[in-house]
């Protein structure tokens, strides 16, 4: 597959054209758009947001999105939206998964599923209608889209592959994305999952809240972190073959399916700031500790999607990538905590120093709300132990979704999947009381 091309930087005022002279210039609407194109405005903030804030792209298209047939509900029993739809008793109890097997090893070949139907949520809550809250969903699939488009109108949607790639096609153009790289998708574009490599598996942050970004910086100063210019918008493309298309529409924490006659794929021109992107977490400018102790997760926030309580993230989405350890007289790994935020937690690949052996690359945790957690009895034994020298954790990249609400499993998570791992709390149980009395 032929390499891509990128515009970059985040919240950039992009503009692409797939066929030159087709993008507007001085004006968003002209009375005739060049080529006989339509003009069609996606907006991913009020009309009145913030200047800072305010998200908007126009796209300049064949037909607009408006030409297409009725919808009919559309039956996904495993993907689930907002708190109602969670488990009606959370156990308070820490909780981890084991990886689900990709579905041509589990079922056979004939067990084909896309991007939309390998959707599993594990964890929700908040609301899309009241635009808060997120879901965690896995996805596990084997079949390219072909003619078939996704549109979630309840979120955007921040994918993290862990196996396998992914060729997104979106209505503002084509994003490679690769284990190591995420992509985000805002609320509202189309876009389709195809599979260069054949079965993928990841993981996905459905945020119904306020657009994901990237966080303030404080006294880090103007550089560091995710750094804006490592994010890539998609130049225009459309595709050209004739023929019908189906458009499945996440809306109201339902799926909905309509035919229309042609792709929605056929924006030739498009400018603005509202894009999807794909981020190499191998970007990301990791800042540490170079004294003493160990720092809170969030100076490893790649993306935050603020509440209206300053501080307080609806999601923030952290990583833990490959980082050299250098803390003197320091127990390195994370300390034990109760958290009042609720973490999320998924492996895309190695080993997470906390858990070593336990948590498995496509696995995945939940440490709810005041939940104690921290690492299992082999990491402490270890990082106690250990000489302090200069110590690169590398070959790994964890990630968090940590956000406000406390996460509500789904039926699957805690049952179906048969991947919830009973024991789990037992890689604490043998963290002995060591007090001596002086
Ligand atoms: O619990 C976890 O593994 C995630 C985490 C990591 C860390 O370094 C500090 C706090 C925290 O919640
Ligand atoms: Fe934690």
């Amino acid at each position: 597959m032929s390499e891509l091309t990128y515009q970059s930087g985040f919240g950039n005022e992009h503009a692409s054209e797939a066929v030159p002279g087709s993008l507007p210039l001085g004006r968003n609407s002209p009375q005739k758009v060049a080529h006989g194109l339509y003009a069609e405005l996606l907006s991913g903030t009020a009309f009145t947001a913030p200047r800072a804030e305010n998200l908007r792209s126009w796209m300049y298209r064949r037909q607009p999105s408006v030409v297409v047939g009725a919808y009919q509900p559309l039956a996904q029993p495993w993907l689930k939206t907002g708190a109602r739809e969670g488990a009606a008793a959370v156990p308070p109890d820490p909780l981890r998964w084991a990886p689900l097997a990709l579905p041509a090893e589990a079922d056979g070949a004939d067990a084909a599923q896309d991007f939309i139907e390998g959707l599993r949520t594990y964890a929700v809550n908040g609301d899309p209608d009241a635009q808060t809250g997120m879901a965690a969903h896995m996805y596990l699939a084997n079949r390219s889209m072909e003619r078939r488009a996704f549109v979630n109108a309840d979120g955007e949607l921040l994918i993290v592959p862990q196996q396998g790639r992914l060729r997104i096609t979106t209505e503002l153009g084509l994003l490679d994305v690769k284990p190591g790289e995420i992509a985000l998708i805002p609320r509202g574009l189309a876009f389709k999952v195809a599979l260069p490599d054949g079965p993928a598996r990841g993981y996905v942050c459905e945020n119904y809240g306020a657009a994901l970004r990237l966080p303030e910086l404080g006294p880090i100063g103007s550089n560091g972190l995710a750094n804006p210019r490592d994010f890539l918008a998609p130049v225009a493309a459309y595709e050209d073959t004739p023929g019908a298309y189906e458009i499945v529409k996440k809306f109201g924490g339902r799926l909905w399916t309509a035919q229309q006659g042609h792709t929605p794929f056929n924006v030739v021109a498009w400018h603005g700031n509202l894009a999807p992107y794909k981020y190499d977490t191998a970007h990301f400018m990791t800042i540490g500790s170079i004294s003493f102790d160990h720092p809170d997760p969030s100076i490893f926030t790649v993306l935050t999607s603020p509440s209206d309580t300053p501080g307080w993230a609806n999601v923030d989405f952290v990583i833990f990538p490959p980082r050299w350890m250098v803390a003197e007289d320091t127990f390195r790994p994370p300390w034990y905590h109760r958290n009042v935020m609720s973490e999320f937690m998924g492996l895309v690949l190695g080993q997470y120093d906390a858990k070593p052996e336990g948590f498995k690359p496509g696995g995945a945790s939940l440490h709810n709300a005041m939940v104690p957690h921290g690492p299992d009895t082999e990491a402490f034994a270890k990082a106690s132990a250990a000489e302090l020298k200069p110590h690169k954790l590398d070959h790994t990249l964890a990630f968090m979704f940590e956000t406000r609400w406390r996460l509500l499993p789904t039926e699957f998570a805690l049952k179906d999947s048969g991947a919830l791992e009973t024991h789990y709390a037992d890689c604490w149980r043998d963290l002995q009381d060591q007090f001596k009395t002086p």
